[in-house]
């Protein structure tokens, strides 16, 4: 079973417990449920770095990258570094980050946050919504067609973004809905963990022109992104590169400073 089908898994036990726990009439009355999004794809439309820093502590590739990492103290940071928007793990089996650190998030800083976890079911939206995301990820590789349209379609009926997540021409060509706003191309090969760039730069010209694209993972450097502009990409998704150092939004700061002089 490769690392999808095991979160998938996960993923569908723990929403039908939480469906019994929390209906959705009770998501639905939550103060962030009524609230206007702010909008991840304006941001990086306008900005010259679009990068998109996130919080993540572990993951499958990468098991101890900050376990002790406080939410409110990074977000706060990577705002303050000049983030276009933040990424929030909300899974906590596999990646050690919960719906609570999106809560904390949100009440922390003003820019757009994508829920980044494992959408299988539409509850999962409503919870997004409810506890404060502006963007959800739908990741071509564990849905159907049939079902990111689905989902696409619910996300932006309760007022979210949409990021679809692809690794191939496949995935792309067969998930190309207008609900969709941002495409990223995961560079990680979930299979073997390795990443390569070179995913992102072969994908750019085969992403329609409508939308805005964000090239995701292994992202280490800014001649990465100077390179990653020049295909076609406005959005950046960095994790681990900050998270695995002592002080994530220093090192985001740092990363966007330097990338701000070269971009001159
Ligand atoms: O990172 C993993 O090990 C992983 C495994 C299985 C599914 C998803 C996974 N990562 C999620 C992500 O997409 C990354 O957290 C994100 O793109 C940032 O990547 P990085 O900058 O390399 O930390």
């Amino acid at each position: 079973m490769n690392i999808l089908d095991k979160i998938a898994a996960r993923k569908r036990e723990e929403v039908e417990i939480l469906k019994e726990e929390v209906p959705v009439e009770t998501l639905q009355m939550l103060p962030h449920f009524k609230r206007k999004c702010f909008s991840l794809k304006e941001n990086l439309k306008k900005s010259k770095t679009g990068i998109i820093s996130e919080f993540k502590r572990r993951s499958p590739s990468h098991p101890e990258i900050n376990l002790g990492a406080d939410v409110a103290e990074v977000t706060k940071a990577y705002e303050a570094a000049g983030a276009c928007g933040i990424s929030v793990l909300t899974d906590e089996d596999f990646f050690g980050g919960s719906l609570d650190d999106l809560a904390v998030a949100r009440e922390t800083v003003k820019l757009p946050l994508l829920r980044k976890d494992f959408i299988i079911d539409e509850y999962q939206l409503i919870e997004a919504k409810a506890m404060g995301a502006d963007v959800i990820l739908l990741i071509a590789a564990m849905l159907k067609p049939k079902q990111v349209e689905q989902f696409s379609k619910k996300a932006k009926a309760l007022g979210l973004e949409v990021l679809l997540e692809v690794h191939n021409e496949e995935e792309l060509k067969n998930n190309i809905f207008d609900t969709i706003d941002m495409i990223g191309v995961n560079n990680r090969n979930l299979k073997t963990f390795e990443v390569n760039l070179q995913t992102s730069k072969d994908l750019a010209e085969k992403i329609p022109g409508q939308y805005v694209k964000i090239s995701e993972s292994g992202i280490s450097d800014t001649t990465a992104i100077l390179e990653l502009q020049k295909s076609g990409f406005q959005g950046f998704l960095i994790g681990g590169n900050f998270m695995k150092t002592e002080d994530p939004g220093k090192s985001a700061s740092e990363f966007i400073n330097e990338l701000k002089s070269r971009s001159k």
